[in-house]
């Protein structure tokens, strides 16, 4: 189906608007009469521009408070309807939505309006122009979808036809079953947002927290197969409202609508995408680091030990147990400090994991390799961290430690110690894109979110996992200005003995991040540990958290650069990360600033 975007769902001037969509690959344009006004183009010039890229103006919008007025006050909105036919000749736009009115003297009169209505468009198709009403959420008296399917059906004149919007739908709660009573043809358009559930007014529900389809609450997949059964053959075109749309770049932002429309068509069964292909471990996390030293001697107390170097580029193999860790030091990368850069995932199928990414728009990574080096298949996730799809050891594909001279064999450690899951602080414009990407290109499954204190701001956090553990991300995002110290990227270990680890660490030379007695003291109370645990995690600094499958216990390491680690050991089938313990940890980490892991 063909795609297209009203141009209030991203930021920027028009003519940014309309680059960024035909470069993520849109079809079409909502123009929003504000874009125009604001605009120094002329509507020909705008027309020209579209067609240069390609792209359609499949609507003009919005005009409000047309129907259902007193008789002086419609002959002066026609007045203004004909300056609106005018324009949208020159624009070459065929389609203008009506949005319900939400006038204080508009009539409670369905025959008035329908009466209108049909006059307006009557006018309209003396300039070859069509007629979308739409019911806003929020109209003075026609507020739900099949109530102002009523009015065009009495209306019956063929330039009038209905806009479903999603959001006014599903915001009220209307069933949107009732959309198949109507003929596909008299849907002239259809309008496509989601949002998170949230109980507010739904002006200002409606005017800020609109999100792309698969980013909130709604079933939109389910409204667009109604919609298909009538018949409908426009095109699917996403009208969001955002505060944060309106202050990121439009590129990413069109780049994220366009997915979220191919998730969802794929979901719909309207087009086909490459299979997802989840997961089911991680490889490999790579730090890249100006001076490898603290991240060396952070790795080394932590129990690892350097086991291979790369042929060709100036990069460490790092393990312990199944934990493998790349520390690269590589010119390139000097420019910042030690950050977690990459991440090998490893995939039952890398060549179709990167196919499937592709279609979904991640940019796929131009191969930094040396003739002979493993031909990894590689993408950004949206915020630059590079994923590697690597075969398992002996499955199908190249594999990636075919690069490595190994100078050491990996030690057999103490006890098991793999990487548990690995925190990405994401750019704060780009939070539920992350969270869509996560979802729709890797196929892992997003958790609950949860917003976690923080004593200078609000950490918002979303893990997303595999079936069966075997990759977890916890993605987020911290209130802008972000502090790097503090809101820093983590790698955490898991182990079958945090206390062992967490002592042979500190033994080791290593730093843990000191706890406030206050938390030990709360723990107490909140749960009946046997003797002596308690003073065990208050000298390590380990903090714990049970839930209906069991218990975690887990402690930080002080940050390097970027990075730190996490200790941690989950019992019983424990399946979340300590959430309830996240405003001490930031609060120690904000106190320990200054204080450094290497
Ligand atoms: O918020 C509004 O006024 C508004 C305008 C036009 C639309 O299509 C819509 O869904 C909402
Ligand atoms: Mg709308």
């Amino acid at each position: 189906m063909r795609t297209s975007i009203a141009t209030v769902s991203l930021s920027g001037t028009l003519t940014e608007k309309l680059t960024a969509a035909a470069r993520a690959g849109f079809d079409g344009v909502e123009i929003f009469e504000n874009d125009l006004l604001a605009s120094p183009l002329t509507p020909e010039e705008i027309r020209a521009r579209c067609a240069d890229l390609g792209l359609t103006i499949d609507l003009y919008q919005p005009m409000r408070d047309i129907e259902a007025l007193p008789e002086e006050r419609f002959a002066d909105a026609l007045r203004r309807a004909r300056h609106k036919f005018a324009l949208m000749r020159r624009l070459g736009a065929d389609t203008v939505l009506v949005c319900s009115s939400v006038d204080p003297d508009a009539i409670d009169d369905d025959a008035l309006a329908a009466g209108q209505l049909a006059r307006l468009a009557s006018l309209a198709a003396e300039h070859g122009i069509r007629v979308a009403y739409e019911a806003l959420a929020w109209g003075r008296h026609i507020s739900t979808y099949d109530h102002a399917w009523r009015v065009v059906e009495a209306a019956g004149h063929p330039a009038l036809g209905t806009c479903l919007d999603s959001f006014h739908i599903l915001s009220r709660g209307s069933d949107p079953k009732g959309i198949e009573d109507i003929p596909g043809e008299k849907i002239f358009f259809l309008q496509l947002a989601d949002a998170p559930r949230l109980a507010m007014d739904v002006l200002q529900w409606s005017r800020h927290y609109r999100c792309f389809p698969g980013q909130g609450g709604f079933d939109i997949a389910g409204l667009v197969r109604h919609v298909l059964r009538t018949g409908y053959a426009g095109p699917l075109s996403l009208e969001v409202f955002n505060d944060v749309f309106r202050q990121a770049e439009a590129a990413p932002t069109a780049v994220d609508a366009q997915r979220s429309l191919r998730l969802l068509q794929e979901e719909t069964g309207t087009a086909a995408l490459p299979e997802p292909v989840v997961p089911t471990g991680v490889a490999f996390a790579e730090l890249v680091t100006p001076d490898d030293r603290p991240v060396t001697a952070l790795l080394g107390a932590l129990g690892f030990t350097r086991v291979a170097r790369h042929r060709g580029k100036p990069v460490d193999l790092w393990q312990q147990g199944e934990a493998r860790v790349l520390v690269n030091t590589g010119p390139a990368e000097r420019r910042d400090g030690t950050r977690l850069a990459a991440v090998g995932l490893t995939s039952p199928d890398p060549a179709g994991a990167a196919r499937r990414a592709e279609a979904l728009l991640a940019p796929v990574l131009p191969r930094r390799r040396a003739p002979g080096d493993a031909e990894l298949e590689a993408v950004a996730a949206p915020d630059g961290t590079e994923l590697f799809f690597c075969a398992a050891p002996g499955g199908d594909g190249p594999d990636w430690r075919a690069d490595f001279a190994a100078d050491t064999p990996a030690p057999e450690g103490p006890e098991a110690c793999r990487i548990d899951h690995l925190a990405l602080t994401q750019p704060w414009h780009h939070f539920d894109e992350a969270v869509l990407f996560h979802r729709g290109v890797l196929g892992l499954s997003p958790q609950a979110g949860v917003d976690v204190a923080d004593p200078y701001g609000l950490l918002r956090s979303r893990a997303v996992a595999g079936e069966d553990g075997g990759v977890r991300i916890v993605l987020s995002v911290g209130a802008a200005p972000t502090d790097d110290t503090v809101h820093a990227q983590h790698l955490a270990l898991a182990t079958d003995d945090v206390v062992a680890a967490a002592r042979r660490f500190r033994a080791a030379g290593g730093r843990l991040l000191p706890i406030p007695a206050n938390y030990y003291d709360d723990l107490a109370a909140r749960f009946d540990l046997p003797d002596g645990e308690l003073e065990t995690y208050r000298e390590l600094g380990i903090l714990y958290d049970r839930d209906a499958h069991g218990a975690f216990r887990h402690c930080y390491t002080l940050t390097v650069g970027r990075v730190f680690v996490e200790l941690l050991q989950r019992d019983g089938g424990y399946r979340g990360y300590g959430a309830p313990n996240a405003p001490v940890r930031l609060a120690a980490q904000h106190a320990a600033r200054g204080l450094t892991g290497g």
